[in-house]
């Protein structure tokens, strides 16, 4: 299992030396921490947290077009740079990962968390597993429950988890789905999910010859800090994803998103929690796996 403060004695600077990564590498990309908070979740999900996600080459999971929109993999090798000449062959990049995302958290502004550590490095990336494990925007909540379900979660913790949706942004084709070409080559909106002023807003900055490269932001209004906006925004119906607006709609989460959306606070507990769970998914410990040299290669 993990611990708390597992490298106290091995490496004491650890969480620091991870944390003052982050927060530089913030400071001049304030895309950082959206980048972080998302490559704990695309990690976990995968093999469980043990940086499968960060191992490059053919056929990895990094490798896989799921994967192609994930960022942060420079701000997890300079940290782990910076491990590797204080503490050398100590600290995994699993843990790396998973207090990075904790820390682009609190930078953002949102709850400051103490999260256990212990995690080993996996040597199994397979791109094939990617699709089957990640959630795709087009899912419905059935599908959601079942990924969720199998990774030890409830479905309190998809509305918590989804929450991460705070911060952040998105590439047009992530929710071009709700959108439909007219024969005229203009878009028209299908979702009826969805509020029309912000819908005729993203169809304006997503044209339909736009460059692959745009972005719109996730949380309109506070997409840099980690608040609850986000469900203040699904309660007005713009939830940017299609699977993010589900979670109003279905009767089954629509109380929770209210309560988030009303009280922060409580979005903050309950996400403490659901943090903790989500980067405790199959996790290796002991003599499990290795602990990586450099975070993109497994040991020779
Ligand atoms: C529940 C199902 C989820 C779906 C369908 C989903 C889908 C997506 C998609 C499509 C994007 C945009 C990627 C892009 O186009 O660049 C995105 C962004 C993001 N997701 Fe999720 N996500 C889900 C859950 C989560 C969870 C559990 C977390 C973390 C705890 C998370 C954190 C983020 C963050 C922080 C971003 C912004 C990334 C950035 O700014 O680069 N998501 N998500
Ligand atoms: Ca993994
Ligand atoms: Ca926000």
């Amino acid at each position: 299992s993990l611990f708390f403060n597992f490298y106290g004695a091995s490496c004491p600077t650890a969480e620091l030396i991870v944390a003052n990564t982050v927060r530089s590498a913030s400071s001049s990309d304030p895309t950082v921490p959206g980048k972080l908070l998302r490559l704990v979740f695309h990690d976990c999900f995968v093999e469980g947290c043990d940086a499968s996600v960060m191992l490059q080459g053919n056929g990895t999971e990094r490798s896989d077009p799921g994967n192609g929109s994930l960022g942060g993999f420079q701000v997890i090798d300079s940290a782990k740079r910076m491990l590797e000449i204080f503490c050398p062959g100590t600290v995994s990049c699993a843990d790396v990962v998973a207090l990075a995302a904790r820390d682009a958290v609190a930078i953002t502004g949102g709850p400051e968390l103490q999260i256990p550590t212990g995690r080993r490095d996996g040597r199994v990336s397979a791109a094939a597993n990617v699709r089957p494990n990640i959630i795709d925007t087009s899912f419905t909540m059935n599908e959601m429950i079942n990924i969720f379900t199998a990774k030890g979660l409830s479905l309190e913790d998809l509305v918590v988890l989804s929450g991460a949706h705070t911060i952040g942004s998105a590439h047009c084709s992530a929710f071009s789905d709700r959108f439909q070409l007219d024969s005229k080559g203009k878009r028209t909106l299908i979702d009826s999910s969805l509020d029309r002023n912000y819908a005729d807003e993203l169809m304006q900055r997503c044209p339909v010859h736009a460059s692959d490269s745009i972005t719109v932001v996730n949380d309109p209004g506070t997409s840099s800090s980690f608040d609850n906006q986000y469900y203040q925004n699904l309660v007005a119906h713009k939830g940017l994803f299609q699977s993010d607006s589900v979670l109003l709609d279905d009767k089954r989460t629509r109380a929770l998103v209210e309560d988030f959306a009303n009280d922060q606070e409580r979005f903050f507990q309950s996400w403490g929690q659901s943090f903790l769970k989500l980067t405790s998914i199959g996790v290796k410990t002991g003599e499990e796996g290795e602990i990586r040299q450099f975070c993109s290669v497994t040991n020779g």
